[in-house]
Parts: C-alpha cells; sequence; structure tokens
C-alpha cells in the first residue's frame, strides 16, 4: 500500500522571530533540529521504511529531512531535492515582522495575505534583498514574484505528478520534508479539499503527517505520529467546491 509522510521542517530563526519568511534560506533553531530528530525517533519506533525522500531546495527543509532520515536510522535513503517543494513566496512582505505588519495593515488584512486560497501579497519589489533571480539553484526557471497557496499548488503539481505520484503508484513508502505552505498544497489536493477547507489546516512543524493510500492515491487514514503535537486531522472531500 502506498505511505506518504509529510513532514514540515523544524521551527526555523524566522519561525521563532515571527518573520515573513517564504524563500529566504533561514536556518533550523536548536528547537526545530530537536522536533526533526524528533521525528525521525517516531518514524523509527513505528518500524516505517522509507524508500525515497523529497525536499526542497531550502536549508531548513533539507536539513529537517536528514535530521529524520539519520535519527530513523535510514540516512542511506535517496533524496531528491526540487525547488518547487518550496515555501510559498511571500513576495513584497517577505522578511517583515508579522506583528508589526498586522499593526501596520489591521490582522483582518494580515489573515488574507496569510491564509486565503487565492489573493497574493504584494510583489516583490525590483532591487529587494530579498531578489532570488541570481541564486543558482533557480537557474533556467522562472521565478514568481510572490505566490498565494493557489499558485503554490499550481507549481508544485507538475512536480507531484512527475515524480512523486509515480513512486507512490508503485506502492513505496515516500517522505517529502517541505514547508508549511507546499504541503498544505499536497494536502489540498489528496483530500479534495474546497479553498475554505484548508484555510483551516496547519501543518506542526516536526511531526510526521503519515497518510496510507489506496491504489488510485486516495487517503484511507491519517495521523500524527506525535499525539502531543497534532492538529486537526484534514477530512477527505471537506467542503469540496
Ligand atoms: O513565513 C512563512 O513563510 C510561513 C511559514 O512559516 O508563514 P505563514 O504561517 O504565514 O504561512
Amino acid at each position: 500500500m502506498p505511505k506518504l509522510i509529510l513532514l514540515r521542517h523544524g521551527q526555523s530563526q524566522w519561525n521563532l522571530e515571527n518573520r515573513f519568511t517564504g524563500w529566504v534560506d533561514v536556518n533550523l533553531t536548536a528547537e526545530g533540529e530537536a522536533q526533526a530528530t524528533r521525528g525521525g525517533e517516531l518514524i523509527k519506533e513505528q518500524g516505517i521504511e522509507i524508500d525515497l525522500a523529497f525536499t526542497s531546495v531550502l536549508t531548513r527543509a533539507i536539513r529537517t529531512c536528514n535530521l529524520a532520515l539519520d535519527a530513523a536510522g535510514q540516512t542511506y535513503v535517496p533524496v531528491i531535492k526540487d525547488w518547487r517543494l518550496n515555501e510559498r513566496h511571500y513576495g513584497g512582505l517577505t522578511g517583515l515582522d508579522k506583528a508589526e505588519t498586522a499593526a501596520l495593515h489591521g490582522e483582518d488584512q494580515v489573515k488574507i495575505w496569510r491564509r486565503s486560497y487565492d489573493v497574493p501579497p504584494p510583489e516583490l519589489e525590483a532591487g529587494s534583498d530579498y531578489d532570488f533571480a541570481g541564486d543558482r539553484r533557480y537557474a533556467g526557471s522562472v521565478l514568481p514574484l510572490t505566490e498565494s497557496l493557489k499558485t503554490t499548488l499550481d507549481r508544485v503539481l507538475p512536480f507531484w505528478e512527475a515524480t512523486i505520484v509515480p513512486e507512490l503508484k508503485k506502492g513505496e513508502t515516500v517522505l517529502v520534508a517541505a514547508h508549511g505552505n507546499s504541503i498544505r498544497a499536497i494536502i489540498k489536493l489528496l483530500f479534495d479539499l474546497g479553498d475554505a477547507a484548508i484555510l483551516e489546516v496547519e501543518v506542526p512543524t516536526g511531526n510526521p503527517l503519515v497518510i496510507e493510500l489506496d491504489d488510485n492515491l486516495r487517503p484511507m487514514s491519517a495521523h500524527y505520529l506525535d499525539v502531543d503535537r497534532a492538529n486537526t486531522l484534514p477530512v477527505l472531500g471537506a467542503l469540496s467546491s
């Protein structure tokens, strides 16, 4: 039976500082490292054998992937990195303090930017410190200047279909170590969630979400391995529009 483990990276320095992060390559905090390691220990305790892992090109997700595989005793598992699993691009909000931005623009506006399905934040301004066009990780790719969850899903989807789906269809156990919003995009797709239902889904950092799938990749069951840090699970077809 195909099995998918979705693992949001452990706490990052900017999660801790409450800053809009997106594609900025911040590292894990010591607590984030501990969360990733704990996630791997739980994978080991459950006797889960991972065949293949996928992660983004951002340090916090790559290190989470590596720390979890190490702690699971499965350092040897092949890992594929691709920018299409990156966090959603936060556009002109990148680097700003979330509380200060709420004080400036209002809580409601910030909630729309953070959690509406298809309203993107303002675009990144030309010449910004957070322009990734010259970064060789993205050479040859057309990069966004901002992303909503919808446009994040639009770029996750081709990678998901071309690269991850064929492995799952072979019955493999796949780890995806990624980011709050690239994981929410995959959850929306898998659980066939409506645009409103996905807004309620918050994935905790460093807590493996294990999803057993049928042969058509419909979720049969889902559970977080760390029950003490679990959030509400998505419900198949919730508010599907
Ligand atoms: O800052 C970010 O990139 C993300 C994830 O930490 O934040 P948000 O909770 O607004 O999706």
